[in-house]
């Protein structure tokens, strides 16, 4: 089914059953990445398949390296460990970490590559890491600061050090951090990435980086604070099971608290090793969320929070999340104008701060909005939450979960939500 729309029907009853969110975007792209890097077969399970890693499973392909999809859940990569120049861009759409983990990574390639992506993705920045990689030697060009990046590639990383600013995104680290390790052959020189600034949002994913990178048989080691020191090793194949999403996990987490329901997800909040499993304390608080909420550490979470945040017992104000204006959209806006488009003064921009000014009697009303998503899954997402409690709740472009979860509406419905489509065709 495609449709231009989707009105949630508030299911009036508790959500429950089971759910699996699918696997993690962050560990899938990684992983895949790094299993494209290293000579041999690896086998990754668990994984997601959805409009990111379909478009780094592509890119890779295009540069010689060979991915089968056995199934729903599993990717076997098979690489001599070297990639070819693509005969065209990288086409990537609007997928951040395909986009910077491969700027990076293709300066091991033996010729030109252009990475580039959609309109969205042309608006995302890219600067500091394309400074980072001119810095090492590299010849890597964004003239717009935005993709397309075109890397000359001379068949290897730079060697040395490298020093990378992070506040707009933790994925240049990632990136700079996953391709380290394919310094010249025989440079007995490591790597060492450096943060200018002591501290960056959005931690854990580096964490994530570097437990993928061992996995994959890099040597990498935190020598100081925000300074990583890499060995040149290369990667070796490796079999990976890859853990759910947490970002995905948030949203059931959400229905479950707003609906009084339970929802088995099949994995434990502490399971979790991605950032955003922090939500989960957050969320279940509700309806007495904090008065104040750092997003620095669970960056993709915040849209679920703030829809939940309008239903909370006290006002709620989100802070430490200046960067979300540089995702998929500019979340702070979509979610301003999504709350507003329900009821007016319902959420108010502070600088880069989101007050949402919460009002539990919001449940049970009859309040038609049509929800702008921007393109972007997370406002879809967080925005069907709205429709479990507030009657005419329409998401615009719901197709747009693709990017990191098709089963999305599905896995809504076999919880027993019901969806109008207006314009199905
Ligand atoms: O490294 C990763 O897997 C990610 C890092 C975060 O982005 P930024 O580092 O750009 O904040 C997050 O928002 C994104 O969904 C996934
Ligand atoms: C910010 C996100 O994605 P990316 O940066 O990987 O495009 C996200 O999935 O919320």
């Amino acid at each position: 089914m495609t449709t231009d729309k989707l009105t949630i029907l508030p299911p009036g009853h508790p959500l429950s059953g089971h759910v699996s969110p699918p696997g993690s975007k962050s560990i899938t792209n990684r992983v895949l990445l790094l299993a494209g890097l290293a000579k041999g077969t690896s086998r990754l399970t668990g994984a997601l398949k959805s409009d990111d890693t379909r478009y780094m499973a592509e890119a890779l392909r295009a540069m010689g390296v060979s991915v089968e999809e056995p199934d729903e859940t599993t990717f076997v990569v098979t690489s001599t460990g070297e990639w070819k120049a693509p005969s065209a861009p990288l086409f990537l759409g609007n997928a951040g970490t395909a986009t910077r983990f491969l700027t990076a990574a293709v300066a091991s390639v033996n010729g030109q590559v252009i990475v580039d992506g959609d309109e969205h993705m042309r608006k995302r920045p890219i600067g500091p890491l394309v400074a980072a990689l001119a810095s090492l030697g590299i010849s890597a060009k964004a003239p717009t600061g935005c993709p397309p990046v075109t890397v000359d590639g001379r068949g290897h990383f730079g060697s040395g050090r490298v020093e990378i600013d992070a506040g707009l995104s933790s994925q240049y680290v990632s990136a700079l951090l996953m391709a380290a390790p394919l310094a010249p052959a025989g440079s007995n020189a490591p790597v060492t990435v450096a943060l200018t600034g002591i501290e960056i949002g959005a931690r854990g994913y580096v964490d994530l980086t570097l437990d993928a990178m061992r996995a994959f048989g890099a040597r990498v080691e935190e020598t100081d604070l925000g300074t990583w020191t890499v060995e040149p090793t290369g990667y070796r194949a490796a079999d990976f099971h890859i853990e759910p999403d947490a970002s995905a996990a948030t949203y059931l987490w959400g229905a479950e608290v707003l609906t009084g329901g339970t929802i088995d997800i099949g994995t434990a909040a502490t399971a979790f090793t991605q950032p955003d499993a922090k939500a989960y304390d957050v969320i279940a608080a509700f309806p007495d969320m904090p008065a104040v909420i750092d997003g620095s550490q669970m960056q993709d979470a915040i849209p679920t929070i703030a829809v939940l945040a309008a239903f909370n017992n006290q006002p709620v104000r989100f802070v430490g999340i200046a960067n979300l204006r540089v995702k998929e959209c500019d979340r702070i806006r979509a979610l301003s104008t999504g709350l507003n488009a329900i009821r007016d003064g319902l959420a108010v921009e502070e600088g880069d701060d989101l007050v949402v000014n919460a009002d539990p009697a919001l449940a049970g009303q009859l309040l038609p909005a049509e929800i702008d998503t921007f393109a972007d899954h997370r406002i879809a997402m967080s925005f069907a939450l709205a429709g479990l409690k507030i009657g005419g709740i329409t998401i615009l472009d719901p197709g747009c979960v693709a990017k990191t979860y098709p089963g999305y509406w599905d896995a809504l419905g076999s919880l027993g939500v019901q969806t109008v489509a207006p314009n199905a065709a």
